[in-house]
């Protein structure tokens, strides 16, 4: 963990994300559950930047990168890939963009991305967004998805079903603890679960007003 957190550190430092105040949301929940339907949702009505930890992995396997066959193998595989590798890829988005509030999508997926992002980049998420939903259900969306994406077939789900309830849920766990979490139930269609989101994000004297 020092070398990680010690490189990453290093990038830190000077950095733009060091001086301004950022605010995080973690948007979490299984493979398939609805994240990034309903974080393009949240951009939309309250101004956030979606920063979907999957979708900058993939992309830097399409950049060429040095990385880039590690982080498709440990896709296929449904793998969590190094925090080192990730945390890079978040910090430099947040540092390139001048907006100061972040959805994270998919992050972080264990205790090694939660407690390397918090000690390199000293950032506590301002809440958990956790989505709820059944297994079933989440099979049924991915195998509906059609994004041509290599780990969107059965066997591989399986072993992303396998990650999350073992090594994410028990992140989900920890911020439950640390009274951080809203949970959403997911099982319902896009338009319901987007109306509890809303209510997550609107400050409560807004709630009174209206
Ligand atoms: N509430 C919903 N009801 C039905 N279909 C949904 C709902 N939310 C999202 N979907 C659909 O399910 C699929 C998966 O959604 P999405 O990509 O947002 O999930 P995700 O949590 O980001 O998944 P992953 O972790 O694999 O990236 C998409 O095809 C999306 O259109
Ligand atoms: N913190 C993370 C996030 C994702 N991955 C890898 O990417 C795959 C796809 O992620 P989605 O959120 O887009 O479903 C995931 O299964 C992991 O292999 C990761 O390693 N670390
Ligand atoms: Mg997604």
């Amino acid at each position: 963990m020092g070398t990680v957190v010690d490189a990453a550190k290093k990038e830190a430092n000077g950095s733009s994300l060091t001086e301004k105040k950022v605010t995080v949301v973690f948007v979490l929940g299984g493979p398939g559950s609805g994240k990034g339907t309903q974080c393009a949702n949240i951009v939309q009505h309250f101004g956030y930047t979606h920063l979907s930890a999957g979708d900058l992995l993939r992309a830097e396997i399409k950049s060429g990168s040095e990385n880039g066959t590690m982080i498709q193998n440990m896709i296929k595989e449904g793998k969590i890939v190094p925090s080192e590798v990730t945390i890079k890829l978040l910090q430099r988005a947040m540092q390139e963009n001048s907006n100061d509030k972040f959805l994270i999508d998919g992050f972080p997926r264990n205790e090694e991305n939660r407690a390397a992002f918090e000690s390199v980049t000293g950032i506590e998420p301002e809440f958990v967004l956790f989505f709820d939903c059944s297994e079933e259900e989440m099979v049924r969306r991915i195998l509906n998805r059609n994004q041509g994406r290599e780990d969107d077939n059965i066997e591989t789900i399986r072993k992303r079903f396998k990650v999350y309830m073992e090594s994410s849920l028990p992140v989900i766990e920890y911020y439950k603890s640390k009274g951080k979490v809203h949970r959403i139930n997911a099982e319902k269609s896009i338009e319901e679960v987007f109306e509890a989101v809303k209510a997550v994000f609107t400050p409560s004297i807004e709630k009174v007003a209206a």
